[in-house]
């Protein structure tokens, strides 16, 4: 057992810390760095030259200093950097560590993984260190994350970088029930890391809730804490906290808004921009492609993509929890062969957490919402970022890749983009994003549409997570803000549902709405020549597209090479949709057959030659809000045909295909038999040996039996030597054989 410390023992250790943090004080004072200076641009200080005070009130240089150890901490963060193997500092930690310590105010911007955590993580401990807060002086610091998640690992660095001070922290996020303890306990705790809504929340409702003597703020992710989103809850946060404190705001896409940054009252922010001159937007050592892929094919590239990259660990991000729901348990029931997660807002915390935590640990694919874009630090490497649906700007595309190739690992993302949303390829070039086009090649696809709506039939409750993805997703594209990438009039709509395996297209009332709004518009329009010059404007902007398009052989062939040959057609058709003032309902229908259209999806027709979906036929005619159009009787019974229907047509197919191999299998023996033969006839002619005698002899013997092991009563038949027998016979002879087994 440890004996309490003494009395003495305690004395001691307060006065050599009281030391201790004069020194830090008189050193961080007397090597200010110069404001609005980068430090990094400094050299690094000679090797072995003696760190902190050097005698006669003097100190060592900071600024610019390459080792945790040479900047003036704490002893007791000094050791728990080392124990934790951070020794060298990362350029963002360099650059804005030493105007941090000395208090100011920062803005701090880098690239994903280059370990924006530590850059204010140290700040706050040594700020409550050099303050001496105690447990009584209550909260002085508040860390504020996006999502739960982020707080969450946000927390586990604290607690290990923080782990020989004495400092009380406390995790507040939202979905937790310990709220009233929570209530109990938050005016001991020093340093709060939490999500807005539940640090509102204890400002709202816990009893005293005192943070008036908060010292250091800090906002991960600033630009999205600081964005619509979250706007009334950081006013209302802000409003409560103390003016003079210390702030400091991190992100990988730092917000330069004079407005934002007005509402947090910032007193000269020195704004370090790490790689704003770094050729890429993004991490170097990560290789991103794109790929132009129609709507109705993103499942099956997806699908493709989860077989063919069984060894990896995978993020799939897709536009809405709905979705994620309904691919990852669509795709677990059709046992791809690696585990498969999902994560996104609308789990209970405790799975969330469970599910992050298995993903940190184990290979698997992740098909999450954007709750799992930013600042996640999956603890064994990602391999890959999947986005299937395009994300709505380009800082969520930064943020999003950023989930691999974080600090010195690699790593590979792949973006689908529909042939309408190709203006995100000119926005990422932009933002020095550097991508790969890459046409994938359709032989390699693997369809997985026919096996979803075959699952639908089997398990009817998927059905309608099928149908809530389909409505989502296009009010997710309905609801963004870039409307030159996002347009809903320029999707494939009935192939999107039939590639979820639906069996027919739910009805949408906004999109409905929206035509409807169109066709009027376009009533007004149609007197209005169309300007014949806009050809050549898209022209151009295909021609700056194919600038930025190359090859990479390596990437290439490590991806899926699957989908569809006429890219080119659709982004063509896509762009000069834009000239034809038409709506879809005005649009000349092309005859198409769909390949991948699921079984039990015959096309009907309406009064007006109009295609329906095949529940179509026992739809209600009256207007009903919005996809489930159908006495639910019916319906049961229409899939109960339609089951039965299957069925049969499977026995049929298994007939069929039986048959097939059998007269393959009676055909080749046939022929190698006349191969046989016809070789004899040489053999006699050529050479008369004993041992080719003994040769023919077998071959002869081999050749009288033919046993077919196919049939039924493993049917033994016999066949005359090769005497006096013609490959005409032969093949009457096979036809006869045929027939008999057709009989
Ligand atoms: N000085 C360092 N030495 C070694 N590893 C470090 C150092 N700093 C950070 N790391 C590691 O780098 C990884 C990324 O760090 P961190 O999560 O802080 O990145 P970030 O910049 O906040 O990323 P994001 O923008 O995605 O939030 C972490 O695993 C972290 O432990």
């Amino acid at each position: 057992m440890r004996r309490p410390k003494s009395k003495q023992f305690r004395k001691q250790q307060r006065l050599s810390e009281e030391d201790d943090i004069k020194q830090l004080n008189s050193w961080i004072q007397f090597q200010k760095p110069d404001s609005g200076s980068n430090p990094m641009s400094l050299p690094p200080l000679p090797k072995n030259s003696p760190v902190g005070h050097l005698g006669d009130n003097t100190f060592s240089r900071y600024a610019g200093v390459v080792r945790f150890e040479q900047l003036p901490l704490s002893k007791k963060t000094k050791d728990a950097l080392r124990s934790s193997k951070f020794v060298s500092m990362t350029d963002i930690q360099r650059a804005s560590l030493p105007h941090a310590l000395c208090g100011r105010d920062v803005l701090g911007a880098a690239k994903t993984g280059s370990g924006k955590t530590l850059a204010f993580i140290i700040p706050v401990l040594e700020k409550l260190y050099r303050e001496r807060w105690g447990p009584e002086d209550g909260v002085g610091s508040i860390i504020i994350s996006p999502t739960r998640e982020l707080a969450g690992q946000i927390f586990e660095v604290l607690n290990s970088v923080g782990k020989y001070h004495g400092f009380s922290a406390g995790l507040l996020i939202g979905g937790r029930k310990d709220v009233d303890t929570e209530k109990e306990r938050v005016n001991e705790l020093n340093i709060l890391i939490c999500t807005p809504g539940r640090l509102l929340q204890h400002m709202d409702e816990t009893p005293n809730f005192d943070c008036s003597q908060m010292q250091v703020l800090v906002l991960d992710e600033a630009d999205r804490i600081l964005d619509s989103g979250f706007k009334k809850e950081l006013n209302a946060i802000i409003s409560q906290l103390p003016k003079r404190r210390q702030t400091m705001l991190f992100s990988a896409t730092q917000t330069k808004s004079v407005q934002d940054l007005a509402r947090l009252s910032l007193k000269d922010p020195e704004y370090l921009s790490v790689h704003e001159e770094s050729v890429a937007a993004t991490p170097t050592l990560l290789k991103q492609i794109v790929m132009i892929v129609p709507l109705d094919q993103k499942l099956d590239m997806l699908w493709t993509f989860i077989k063919t990259h069984l060894q990896f660990k995978t993020i799939v991000f897709l536009s809405s929890c709905k979705q994620v729901n309904y691919v990852y348990e669509a795709f677990r029931k059709l046992h791809p062969g690696i585990p498969l997660k999902c994560l996104h807002g609308r789990m209970k915390q405790e799975k969330r957490m469970a599910i992050y935590s298995e993903f940190c640990e184990n290979r698997s694919v992740l098909f999450s919402t954007d709750v799992a874009a930013r600042g996640l630090d999956f603890n064994k490497a990602v391999d890959w970022v999947v986005q299937v649906d395009c994300p709505e700007n380009v800082a969520s595309y930064i943020h999003r890749v950023g989930r691999t190739a974080r600090y010195k690992s690699d790593g590979k993302s792949v973006l689908f983009l529909l042939p309408s949303e190709t203006q995100m390829l000119e926005k990422l070039e932009a933002a020095k994003v550097p991508v790969h086009l890459v046409k994938p090649k359709k032989e390699k696809l693997q369809p997985v549409s026919s096996l979803l709506a075959s699952l639908l039939v089997k398990y009817p409750e998927l059905q309608q997570r099928a149908q809530r993805a389909f409505v989502t997703y296009l009010r997710s594209i309905h609801l963004q803000k870039d409307k030159e990438i996002f347009d809903i009039l320029k999707l494939p709509i009935d192939e999107y549902s039939a590639s979820l395996g639906l069996p027919m297209t739910p009805k949408i009332r906004f999109i409905n709405q929206k035509l409807k709004s169109k066709a009027v518009s376009t009533k007004s329009n149609l007197a209005e020549p169309v300007d014949p010059n806009q050809e050549n404007v898209l022209e151009g902007s295909r021609e700056k597209l194919d600038k930025i398009v190359f090859k990479d052989e390596e990437i290439e062939n490590d991806l899926l090479q699957a989908a569809d040959t006429s890219k080119e057609d659709d982004t063509k058709s896509a762009d000069i949709g834009e000239l034809i003032p038409a709506t879809r309902l005005l649009k000349k229908k092309k005859l198409k057959i769909n390949l991948h259209r699921p079984l039990g999806s015959r096309v009907v027709f309406d009064d007006e030659g109009n295609t329906l979906p095949p529940l179509a036929r026992i739809a209600g005619t009256q207007s009903v809000k919005d996809s489930l159009l159908i006495d639910p009787e019916q319906k049961a019974e229409y899939y109960k045909r339609m089951r039965e229907d299957l069925k049969k047509a499977d026995k049929e197919d298994k007939l069929v295909e039986r048959q097939r191999l059998r007269e393959k299998r009676i055909k080749q023996k046939m022929k190698r038999k006349a191969d046989n033969m016809e070789e004899e006839d040489n053999q006699d002619n050529i050479s008369g040996s004993e041992e080719d005698e003994t040769v023919n002899k077998r071959r002869h013997k081999k050749s009288k039996i033919y046993f077919d092991s196919d049939s039924d009563e493993g049917e033994r038949k016999e066949v005359t030597g090769n005497q006096g027998i013609t490959l005409q016979e032969q093949e009457a002879l096979a036809l006869k054989l045929l027939q008999s087994m057709q009989a």
